[in-house]
């Protein structure tokens, strides 16, 4: 059976009046890309957030089933950011002396060891956030949670972060992540969990997804979502 590493069990969070998670289940189970998709507010970041640690729920429970680490979760933000002054290999440096990790190595993974001696402050928006998935792979952590790690990308380093992603998720960890690049999610994600307004609308195989209407994801994903032309802005009674 496989085991599941990270556990999310009615995750429920506002801010204010705003519900921006209203009892999410979720599993990332070891082994898989668990891919969390949705309209810009549905929740996914609040959810991932919780997920990793950094963010208490207003209800709701998340656990950690995973081996004992050094560092159990590997955490890239939305928007990376990082002290200026710092070359990109003094910064990685850092992150990865705490954990016995090797910089280049990180470095090489996700293609910036061709700029060691850049500042972080010279760093294009795309290298800032592949820096910032190089600090979430540091220790080798057995979960990595990351927030639109393709987002800013050029094609091939999309592709090239999707596929670091997998090859997490072939050597046994899980992988949760959100992203609005569809046509990725599809390719890479063993299961999709669809946020709407802070609910999970539908969790399932990208296949079973599909075919739900029999076209491609996006179709569904449309089907699935309220037709609205305003972000999710909820404050729980227009439901
Ligand atoms: N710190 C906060 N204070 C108040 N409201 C918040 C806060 N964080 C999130 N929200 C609200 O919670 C809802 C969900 O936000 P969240 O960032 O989780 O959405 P998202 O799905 O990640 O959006 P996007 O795709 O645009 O990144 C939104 O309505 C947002 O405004």
């Amino acid at each position: 059976m496989t085991e599941t590493y990270l556990r999310g069990t009615d995750v429920s969070r506002t801010f204010g009046d705003v519900t921006a998670l209203a009892g999410v289940s979720i599993e990332v189970p070891a082994g898989s890309v668990v891919a969390l998709i949705g309209p810009n507010g549905s929740g996914k970041t609040t959810l991932l957030r919780i997920l990793s640690g950094l963010l208490a729920p207003s209800d709701g429970e998340v656990s950690y089933d995973g081996p004992d680490a050094a560092r159990p979760l590997g955490y890239l933000p939305q928007e990376p950011t990082f002290r200026p002054g710092f070359t990109t290999r003094e910064t990685i440096g850092f992150y990865a002396r705490l954990v016995d990790d090797d910089p280049d190595e990180l470095l090489d993974r996700v293609g910036l060891d061709r700029v060691p001696d850049r500042r972080v402050e010279a760093l294009s928006g795309g290298m800032t956030r592949l820096l910032g998935i190089a600090q979430a792979l540091a220790g080798d952590p057995p979960v990595l949670a990351l927030d639109e790690p393709a987002s800013g990308l050029d094609p091939g380093m999309s592709q090239r972060v999707f596929d670091i992603l997998d090859r997490l998720a072939e050597d046994g960890h899980s992988v949760v992540v959100t992203s609005h690049d569809l046509p990725l999610v599809e390719r890479s994600a063993d299961r999709i969990v669809v946020l709407d307004r802070g609910e999970a609308v539908a969790a399932d195989t990208p296949a079973a997804l599909r075919e739900r209407t029999g076209g491609p994801l996006h179709e569904t994903f449309t089907s699935l979502v309220q037709a609205d032309d305003s972000v999710g802005i909820h404050t729980g009674e227009t439901r």
